[in-house]
């Protein structure tokens, strides 16, 4: 038997169980219908932001550079191709012209060595005069390393810094003054995570990007009152023929394909997450699984573990080669 007052309890429970639903449905669906609204709103400014904008994409012949020319091209961007390899800028550059949905523009090809100092200034002035101005430079190229620190040789330290660093370096600075004249512009940096963490036998690559994350933070603070923006981009593994690249301990190809690369995310979706970091200017973006941005947080918060972690990756390395 039920008593009249629990069963007035249960009523009162109802009630109010109905009342709850009945404000917070129509109070999850509007913040739902807000969210998504501004997410619409983010994502046409950005379109907006980024059509007949002057982008130039160093390293464009391959890999997650020749993705973003598609990516930034399809969005109605004018696109200055760069690389070493003239004939698959210039296929590039065709199949992009061929590929045409809505309003896009015939792309520029300019080549030239990164590895080669004295080729940057007369590039920039080549790339400068494609369509008069540059809005977006995306230093993408890059070439990785593997190797013992004991046993490479320091020309193979230099050439990394070269590409990786000095070459990037010298593209921004001959660039920055057209862009501070008009007090207009916007600097990318494709780094890696391995710009905020170092792993071992991959020394040159991550000094490198260390180097890259350093000075492109003070150009962002420097630059912020002439207007200019910067984004450093850290991606983790991604698919493409970055480890076939790289260079080894005496300077030879390294040639293969390395698990984790083969496994990493497409070129395609990490350039459309490029895009969108561009498009939102953000100032630094990490694009990597958990375990890996897990380390740069253990890095700062636990310096001590991580040097014990990467010891231990280093030892199992090592006896994984000599077994
Ligand atoms: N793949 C990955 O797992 C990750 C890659 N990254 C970074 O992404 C960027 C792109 O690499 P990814 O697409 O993976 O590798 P790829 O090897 O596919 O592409 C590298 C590009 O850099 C260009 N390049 C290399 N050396 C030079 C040079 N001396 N002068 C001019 N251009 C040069 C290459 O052009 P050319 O035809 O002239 O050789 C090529 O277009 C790099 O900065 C890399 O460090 C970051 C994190 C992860
Ligand atoms: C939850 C606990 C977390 C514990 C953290 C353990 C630390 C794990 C180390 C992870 C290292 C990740 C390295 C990622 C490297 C990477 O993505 O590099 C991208 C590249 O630039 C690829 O270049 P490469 O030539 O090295 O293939």
């Amino acid at each position: 038997m039920i008593s009249p007052s629990f069963r007035k309890g249960m009523l009162k429970e109802r009630v109010m169980d109905l009342a709850s639903q009945t404000t917070i449905l129509p109070l999850l669906f509007g913040c739902l219908g807000i969210f998504s609204l501004f997410r619409l709103l983010q994502r046409i400014r950005s379109k907006a932001y980024l059509r007949n904008a002057v982008v130039v994409v160093t390293g464009a012949t391959s890999g997650l550079g020749r993705e973003c020319a598609k990516v930034f091209h399809a969005a109605g961007a004018k696109l200055v191709l760069c690389g070493r390899n003239v004939k698959a800028l210039e296929e590039l550059s065709r199949e992009l012209a061929g590929s045409s949905q809505g309003q896009t523009h015939q792309p520029f090809v300019v080549t030239f060595d990164l590895a080669d100092p004295g080729t940057i200034a007369a590039a920039a002035a080549e790339i400068l005069q494609c369509f008069g101005y540059v809005d977006v430079l995306i230093n993408n190229a890059g070439i990785s390393y593997r190797g013992t620190i004991s046993d490479t040789i320091v020309d193979v330290d230099r050439k990394v810094m070269e590409i990786n660093y000095f070459g990037p370096v010298a593209l921004t600075k001959a660039l920055l003054p057209s862009m501070v004249e008009r007090k207009q512009g916007h600097i990318v940096a494709i780094s890696s995570i391995q710009g905020k963490i170092s792993i071992p036998f991959r020394s040159a690559y991550s000094a490198s990007k260390h180097a890259t994350q350093a000075f492109f933070d003070c150009l962002r603070a420097e630059m912020e009152e002439a207007n200019i923006k910067v984004t450093v981009i850290s991606p983790g593994y991604i698919h493409t023929n970055l480890s076939v690249n790289a260079v080894t301990a005496d300077g030879s190809r390294y040639g293969a394909l390395d698990k984790n690369t083969a496994q990493g995310r497409s070129a395609a979706e990490v350039a459309q997450d490029v895009f969108d970091a561009v498009g939102k200017k953000k100032k630094d973006v990490l694009l990597t699984d958990f375990v890996p941005s897990m380390a740069v947080y253990i890095r700062t918060l636990a310096p001590g573990l991580f040097f014990r972690i990467m010891a231990s990756r280093a030892r199992k390395e090592r006896k994984s080669k000599s077994s």
